[in-house]
């Protein structure tokens, strides 16, 4: 079942994003944790912002949740201003922000009923609802001292949509899970995107869960914003390529004339999209290289902020 779109409930403000970020400031203690960060996220999309420890990514979530409060600039949901009408704008926001924190000594049901007693009311069809959708209905009864890892964060998760969100904010909801548990929680934020519309801002520190999940991404490195659009275009541009060659000094002296690529460590390259990597062993065995492997590498998290960074272009954005 879609929910009510935003269009219906809010006439005003259909064509707003659903996130906007102003050039968001903040410093602690004179340090800053976020320069001048701006950025819009549309409704009804998964959006990454991805980004080591330290990057900047809970303060902004903090920011956005009107928890934090920015030194210059705004933050907007849904067209409404956090910093000026905080429980107006997130009316319909849900976050997994921290470790969700329950009462072990009572059922997940009791927690989820007290959590929303804080709100308006909400019916127990409701909550009955967000309990089908996280998974949870067969446990609910039982105390959450007894819950695994998972089952917590899908309690979370069920409380993050209550009473009837629209839009979630996930702190690295993945933390302190199995692989399998991993797993599920994607399928499961998924679904709820595209089963019931709602609109996702995933934070993580791991490139493989935001790649996956997300369409959109933006990247933070120590506060400031370094990419910000489709994963697809970041990962298009440049190839990573691994080579295994007997005298790698000799060889990263023919290569460091070939225009289209990059050394970024002994025996890692990056290459353009459009490079055949054909001319890079002819090169290498006309220069007297015993070529023995050439493979495709992933990039990690360093890799790419090095490509974005240190490749003396400006940090790309999304216009
Ligand atoms: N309440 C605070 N007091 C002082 N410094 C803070 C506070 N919150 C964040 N910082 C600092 O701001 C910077 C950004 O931290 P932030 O928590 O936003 O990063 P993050 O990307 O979410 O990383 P993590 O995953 O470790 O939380 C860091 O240098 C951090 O030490």
């Amino acid at each position: 079942m879609l929910p009510k779109s935003c269009a219906q409930t809010n006439p005003g403000m259909s064509s707003a994003p659903m996130i906007e970020l102003r050039n968001l400031q903040k410093a602690f203690g004179g340090k800053p944790a976020l320069h001048d960060l701006s950025l819009e996220m549309k409704r009804g999309e998964i959006f990454g912002l991805l980004g080591h420890n330290g990057a900047g990514k809970s303060t902004t979530l903090g920011i956005l949740l009107g928890q934090v409060f920015p030194d210059q600039g705004e933050a907007f949901v849904n067209g409404v201003s956090v910093q000026r009408e905080r429980a107006k704008a997130l009316e319909r926001t849900g976050a997994i922000f921290e470790a969700p924190r329950f009462y072990d000594y009572l059922s997940g049901w009791r927690n989820l009923e007290i959590y929303t007693s804080y709100s308006a009311r909400v019916p127990k069809e409701k909550i009955a609802e967000a309990v089908e959708t996280v998974g949870l209905t067969r446990r609910i009864r039982d105390k959450v001292g007894t819950y695994s890892q998972g089952m917590r964060q899908r309690l979370g998760l069920a409380q993050a949509l209550l009473p009837d969100n629209e839009l979630i904010l996930l702190d690295e909801p993945t933390n302190g899970l199995d692989p399998e548990g991993i797993h599920e929680m994607r399928l499961l934020i998924q679904r709820l995107n595209r089963e019931r519309g709602i609109t996702v801002l995933f934070c993580s520190h791991l490139l493989v869960e935001v790649e996956q999940l997300c369409d959109r991404v933006a990247i933070l490195n120590q506060g400031h914003k370094v990419f910000d659009g489709r994963w697809a275009e970041l990962d298009s541009e440049q190839r990573s390529v691994r080579l295994e060659v007997d005298d790698w000094e000799k060889a990263a002296g023919l290569l460091r004339d070939i225009e289209q690529l990059k050394i970024v460590e002994n025996g890692l390259v990056t290459v353009g999209k459009d490079f055949d990597t054909a001319d890079l062993v002819e090169r290498l065995v006309q220069g007297g290289i015993r070529v023995r492997a050439v493979e495709p590498h992933r990039r990690n998290l360093e890799e790419i902020y090095l490509s974005i960074t240190h490749n003396g272009a400006t940090p790309h954005t999304e216009s």
